[in-house]
Parts: C-alpha cells; structure tokens; sequence
C-alpha cells in the first residue's frame, strides 16, 4: 500500500515537472523557438547531406565490383559526393553560425529580463538566498541556456537525422540486414531508457542540490575555518561540510555506479565489431543461400559499422539536451517570482510618520509569523523591538522599507499605503542598516554615493565624520578612492560605521536599524553608538534590540511574543510592569551580573601571580 501511495506521489511529481519544462521552453525560449526549429531543419539536412556521400562511395564501390564497371558513372558518383560534401559543410556551419546569432540576442534579451527581474523581486528574496545560489542562477545556468540555443537542440537533431539516414538507405539495400542492424540499437536504446528512466530528471535535481551543498559548505568551511582552529576544535568545523561530502559521494556513487555499469554494456552493444561479426555472420547465411549479392554487402560495411557511434551520440545529446533544459525550469522559477507592484506615480511621504495597521505576514501560505499587528512610529522617536528569538522582530522591521509585502491589513507612511509609493521615494524615506553590511566591491565613495549619487565630497566627509569613520579612510592607501575588498579591508565595526555614514548621507526620514552593533568590538561598539546617536536624531526610528542595555533611552518599547504585541510603554513602565519585558529585562541583568563576576573572579585569580612575581 505504502508502495502505491509512493508511486503515485513519484507519477504525479514527475507529470509537474514536465509541465514545468513544457512552460520553461515555452516562456524562456519560447523567444527563439521558430528561428531554432528553422536552423534544425537546416541542420537535418547538412546531416543528410553527411550521409549521401557515403551512400554514394558504397555506390561507387559496388560499380566498382561489378564485372564491368560503368567508369562515367563512378565519376559522376564521386564528383556528386564531393559537391554534396561542399553542400553539407556550408549549411552546418551557417546554421551554426545563425544559432549562435540567436544565441547572442537571446542571451542579452535574457540578462535584460533578469536584471530588470532582480530589481523587482522582493528585497527579501535575496536574504533567502546565498550569493552562491544567485551567482549560479545568473551565471551557470545562463551558460547553460547558451549551450542549449547554440549547440545541444542542433546536435540533438544531427545526432537523430544522421543514423535515420543511414538506416533508411540499408533497409533500402537489403531489409534483412538492415533490420538485424536494429537488434544492437534497439538493446542499447533498452538500457538507455533504464538510465534515463522516469525517475532521471529526480535523480539529477537531487544530484545538483548536493553539489550545491557541497559548494556551500566549502565556502561555510573556510570563511569559518580560522574562528574553529583558533578554538582548537578543527573537527568542528569540518562537520557539516563532511556531512555535505559524504552524502555526495554516496549519493552519486549509487546512482552513477548502475549508470555506468549500464552504459558500459550499452556501448559495448553498439561496438563495430559487435556489429560487424552480426552483419558478416548474417550476410555469410544469406549470400551462401544465394539470397544476397555479395556487392550489397558494402553499404553495410562502409556505413553499417559508423551507425553504432551516431546512435551513441544521439544518447549523449539527448542527455546533454536534459542537462541544459533543468537550467531553464530554474530561470523560469525566478521569473514567476512574485514583484513588488511598483507604481508609476505616488504620493510622496514627507515627515515619516509610520503605522501598522493590524498586519498580518507570512513567508509560506498557512504559516503566519506576525499576527494582527498595530503599532504607531512617530518621527523624532525611538522604537525598539524586544522579544524572544524567533519572535518576528526582523520580520516585523523589514516589512516598513518592503523586504515582503504584508500578507493581511497594511502599513502606512505619512497615512498612505506603503504599496502606492513608488520605489524609489520609499527607499528615499525609510533608510536601513542591517546586521549583515552591505558593501559593494567598488571604491569607498561609490558606496557612499550610493546614498545620493549627487553628494559632493565635502558632504561626503561631513558624514564620515559624523560616523567616525573618516579617519580611517583616510589612513586606507587611497583614501576614499580605495576599493573594498582590495586596497580596503575594513573590520566589521568599520564596516558597520561606513554603512552608517552612508545612511546619514541619504538622509531617510525612516529609519530601521538591526542589531546594528552586534558583531562590534567594545572600541568599536562606542564609536558606532555615537554615530548612531547622531543618526538617529530627529528621524522615525525603529532598532531591533537584542542587548537591552543599549536601549535604555528610547521612547518607546515594544515587545512581541510568537508574532503579537504583548506589552508596550516606556523603559521605565516595562521594567516595572511584571511582564515579559521585565522577565528578560531581569534574564539579561543576571548575564550582566555573571559576565561581571566572572571578569572580577579572573582579575582577584590573577594576583597572586603577580604578587609571586613581585616576590621573585
Ligand atoms: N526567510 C524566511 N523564510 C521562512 N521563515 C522565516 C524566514 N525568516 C524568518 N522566518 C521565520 O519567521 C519567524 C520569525 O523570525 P524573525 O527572524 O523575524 O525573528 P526574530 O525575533 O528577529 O529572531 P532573532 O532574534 O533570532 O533574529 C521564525 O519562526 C523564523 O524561523
């Protein structure tokens, strides 16, 4: 029973992904489609023209056996095959030449639409995702559309018309050898189809989700590999990415291993000399019982042999041709991504006044994360959000500057819908610095100007200053022209600060700060609070809190539990209300409290020591 109920979920997951590939052909090359059919048809008929000339040299050879040979008719043979040759290699390479053509237009109207795709998708979408994972989409399986336009559908189709060709013309010659001929293809095309069988495009998804992970966590591996060693738990570190190699190695060890034991036989059945002792075996039988012209036999040897390597072809092209097609099933993925509705006119907010209005959200159907929120932000105040982990703080932050859109209620800015804005003045009016700093691998001033592209370097420097950072890019080799990356390597902090100076510089009304200073050292924590403090002045602020002491001053706290509001008011009010804030508020003492002492036990430990010193 269980059996039946997993095949029919396999039949029916597999009816899905042909659908799928069906749409991804249609939408994502659906573009270039007619003019492809158009260079195939050319491309069948360069490799018919492949094949006449040898039909015409075993024409020629069976002339030649005959007791008198007609010598006009070799030549015109032989002058004809030539002419056909020429025929034949300029119709390949011009459909070549034009798919490759298609090919070019195709690939810059592609990188158009996922530029253009990119700039729509949710902010959120990329926070989803590793830059690995949107390198990939954007590069290799761009790449591998190319391979698809320009070679794998031609080659495909030459790898089918030339050993149709050749079978036609030998049934032709003789149909009981020709048909014996079919006994090895049709053997090999049994064990292909066992290798590609139903469940081979599963096989290869599975396939590539293991090589990305192996991919992942050999970056995770070695981004992480000094912090682990530095701790002296090498093994550590290596875990996941063991894990990720291991289920690799057994994964494809099992698949391929059958694979390539089968193909081992399937190519041995398409063997020229397999095929050779067939035919002679067989033409011997007939020729003996004078049912046969030894002269027929020619073709057979001339063209018979080669049909094993065409067909092989064929069953390497039609896996190359499976191979490209899962990249457009990918890309087509991202097309369907849900956009940002961005309309072309909008109100423009002013003073960033910010309210929830019982907004619901959810990243999956049925799954909602925030529930029925309300919540006001007024301009010149501070909000901060506490509560557990997981609770829907960085969910809640990232809906004002449109990370996702709200599933249920709305969020307004100056009381219109954040939704009727366009893009581009939203972005103008809610600033964000977020834990994980962006930079981009351009010069200092480039990330800076990113803010306002019109900034002169005087109000560069202004900003800098004001996020105590312009010292230290004027110590990097080339000062504000140094590039990230490369002749700039900053710290976290600095990094931290730089992004900072960038807010400031873009001067939002709005906004929304995530554990800003989280990942900062104690020096570097300090400056970045005073760049805060004078960023944040006068605007509408909202500031995930995961450390509470930083938040003593703000206007206002809210606390969420499991996606709700469940208390707000002042620092004062929450700490003396017995609620949830002063539950952590008193957890968060306590680990204050434990720091302290344990720092107090290392100092009072270490005076004997020093006294023993003194003595000696
Ligand atoms: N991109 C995502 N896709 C699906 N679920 C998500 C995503 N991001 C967060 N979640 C889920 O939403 C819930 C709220 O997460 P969120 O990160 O907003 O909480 P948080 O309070 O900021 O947590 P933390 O303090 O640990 O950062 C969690 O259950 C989390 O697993």
């Amino acid at each position: 029973m269980p059996d039946t109920v997993e095949r029919a979920a396999a039949k029916s997951a597999r009816r899905t992904a042909k659908e799928r590939q069906r749409l991804a052909d249609r939408q994502i090359l659906g573009p270039v489609a007619s003019r492809l059919t158009i260079a195939s048809i050319i491309v069948a008929i360069a490799s018919l023209c492949a094949v006449v000339p040898f039909i015409l040299i075993a024409e020629v050879c069976r002339e030649l056996l005959a007791t008198t040979p007609d010598w006009n008719r070799v030549w015109t043979l032989l002058l004809t095959a030539l002419g056909i040759l020429g025929v034949r290699g300029l119709l390949q390479s011009g459909a070549m030449l034009w798919s490759h053509l298609i090919d070019a237009e195709h690939q810059y109207t592609l990188r158009q639409l996922l530029a253009a795709k990119l700039s729509r998708v949710p902010l959120g979408w990329f926070t989803e995702r590793s830059s690995g994972e949107v390198k990939k989409l954007l590069q290799n399986d761009v790449d591998a559309l190319h391979y698809l336009v320009a070679h794998a559908r031609l080659e495909f189709v030459g790898a089918l018309t030339l050993p149709l060709a050749t079978f036609v013309y030998l049934l032709l010659v003789d149909w009981r050898l020709g048909l014996l001929l079919l006994v090895p293809i049709a053997l090999y095309g049994f064990v292909m189809s066992r290798i590609m069988g139903p469940g081979y495009a599963a096989k290869l998804t599975t396939f590539e989700s293991w090589r990305s992970r192996v991919s992942e966590t050999t970056i995770e591996f070695v981004d992480g590999i000094q912090v682990v060693r530095a701790f002296g738990q090498p093994r550590k570190g290596h875990h996941r990415y063991q894990e990720a190699i291991d289920g690799y190695a057994t994964f494809f060890t099992a698949w391929v291993g059958p694979i390539t034991r089968l193909e081992g036989i399937g190519s041995q059945l398409l063997n020229p000399v397999v095929v050779l002792l067939l035919v002679l075996l067989a033409a011997l039988g007939l020729i003996g019982g004078d049912a046969m012209e030894p002269s027929a036999l020619v073709p057979f040897i001339l063209l018979g042999l080669g049909i094993g390597s065409t067909v092989l072809t064929f069953g390497y092209g039609l896996q190359a041709l499976r191979q490209a097609s899962s990249a457009s099933v990918r890309l087509l993925d991202l097309v369907e991504t849900p956009e940002l509705v961005d309309p072309a006119e909008g109100p423009v907010p002013v003073s960033g006044l910010v309210r929830f209005e019982n907004v619901t959200f959810g990243y999956r159907e049925g799954h909602p994360v925030l529930h029925g929120v309300d919540l006001e932000l007024h301009p010149g105040t501070i909000t901060a959000l506490v509560g557990p982990s997981g609770s829907g703080k960085s969910t809640l932050a990232r809906l004002v500057p449109r990370f996702y859109d709200v599933t249920g209620g709305r969020i307004t800015l100056d009381g219109d819908d954040i939704r009727s804005l366009r893009s581009a003045d939203l972005y103008r009016a809610v600033g964000f610095v977020l834990q994980d700093v962006q930079l981009i691998a351009e010069t200092v001033r480039e990330n800076l100007l990113l803010a306002r592209p019109d900034a002169d370097d005087a109000a560069l420097e202004r900003v800098c200053r004001a996020a105590q950072i312009h010292e230290r890019i004027l110590e990097l080799p080339r000062g504000y022209d140094s590039e990230i990356g490369r002749d700039a390597r900053l710290s976290g902090g600095e990094a931290q600060r730089l992004s900072i100076a960038r807010a400031l510089l873009a001067d939002a009304p709005v906004l929304v700060l995530d554990e800003a200073t989280a990942f900062a050292d104690p020096e570097s924590e300090a400056a970045i609070q005073d760049a805060l403090a004078v960023l944040v002045a006068d605007r509408t602020v909202l500031v995930i809190a995961h450390r509470l002491h930083t938040i003593i001053d703000v206007d206002q706290i809210v606390v969420l539990d499991d996606g709700r509001i469940v208390e707000r008011g002042t620092p004062d009010e929450l700490r003396s209300a017995d609620g949830l804030f002063s539950r952590l508020w008193a957890a968060n003492e306590r680990a204050l409290t434990e720091v302290d002492r344990l720092e107090r036990t290392a100092e009072t430990a270490s005076v004997p020591t020093q006294n023993l010193e003194v003595r000696a």
